[in-house]
């Protein structure tokens, strides 16, 4: 739906953040540390405060062989799957249908001691891009989520912090040709994602808990999300 009020600032974002994500890190600016690395998965941070509040950009590359970037955003951008790969999810509930690509979710994640409990207001967007490279290629997938208001829920009214975050999750799929004559199969698939995520805390907690948690809790995240997909996919006919 291209007539929606939040249509301007998503298309927006979705430019910029798509832009960042298909930078390398040596491009994307110094100041990029490895901070996790596991197979094919690497994690980098910047360490960066606003106004003292740790705010460290992330930026995961990250290789999956058996599924393409069109099942990796599908099951990270449909709420139906997200309580079983989002382990630190309180409560989810989707206050806005935009349009079947567009979607504005509340969530609350598990209090982290001593910093008191957080939630996250935002919007979604899954789109497909083209192929640049290579026309006849499989397309590339992302979705952007990052937050917004809503009338109902202005921040840190209850119980919760508000987060502000801004999250991409950008996949590029590369088929690896069968045989002459043999039949496509996942073992022909590998997907390239790019995950980059600021979450600004919106309220004070201290650099030291939040590094420790992001630093224990994101690697943990892009496992167990991507392990999640293959397991889901791996009998399903291929989603390109
Ligand atoms: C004080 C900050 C608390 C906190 C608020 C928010 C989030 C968070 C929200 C959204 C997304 S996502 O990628 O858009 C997937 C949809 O859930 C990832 C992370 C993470 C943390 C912290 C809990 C930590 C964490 C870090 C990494 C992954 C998951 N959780």
């Amino acid at each position: 739906a291209t007539n929606h009020r939040l249509w301007p600032e998503i298309e927006r974002m979705v430019e910029a953040q798509v832009m960042m994500a298909k930078m390398g890190i040596g491009e994307c600016g110094s100041g990029w540390q490895l901070f996790a690395e596991d197979g094919e998965m690497k994690m980098y941070r910047r360490e960066e405060e606003v106004d003292g509040m740790v705010v460290d950009p992330l930026k995961a590359v990250h290789v999956v062989k058996g599924i393409t970037g069109h099942e990796v955003c599908h099951h990270f951008f449909s709420p139906q799957y997200r309580y079983d790969w989002e382990t630190t999810l309180e409560h989810m509930t989707v206050l806005e249908t935009i349009s079947d690509d567009t979607l504005v979710f509340l969530q609350t994640h598990k209090r982290i001691w001593p910093a008191s409990q957080r939630d996250g207001l935002f919007w979604s967007h899954i789109r497909k891009l083209p192929n640049e490279k290579d026309r006849d290629g499989p397309d590339i997938w992302t979705v952007v989520n990052n937050s917004t208001d809503h009338p109902d829920y202005p921040p840190n009214n209850g119980k919760c912090v508000r987060v502000f975050l801004t999250v991409c999750l950008l996949c590029q799929t590369t088929v690896d040709p069968p045989k002459e004559g043999m039949p496509l199969t996942r073992d022909n698939l590998s997907c390239k994602i790019t995950y980059c995520s600021v979450v600004n805390p919106g309220g004070w907690a201290p650099a030291s808990v939040l590094r420790a948690v992001y630093k224990r809790e994101y690697p943990k995240f892009l496992k167990r999300f991507t392990a999640y997909v293959k397991n889901q996919t791996q009998s399903k006919p291929i989603m390109f």
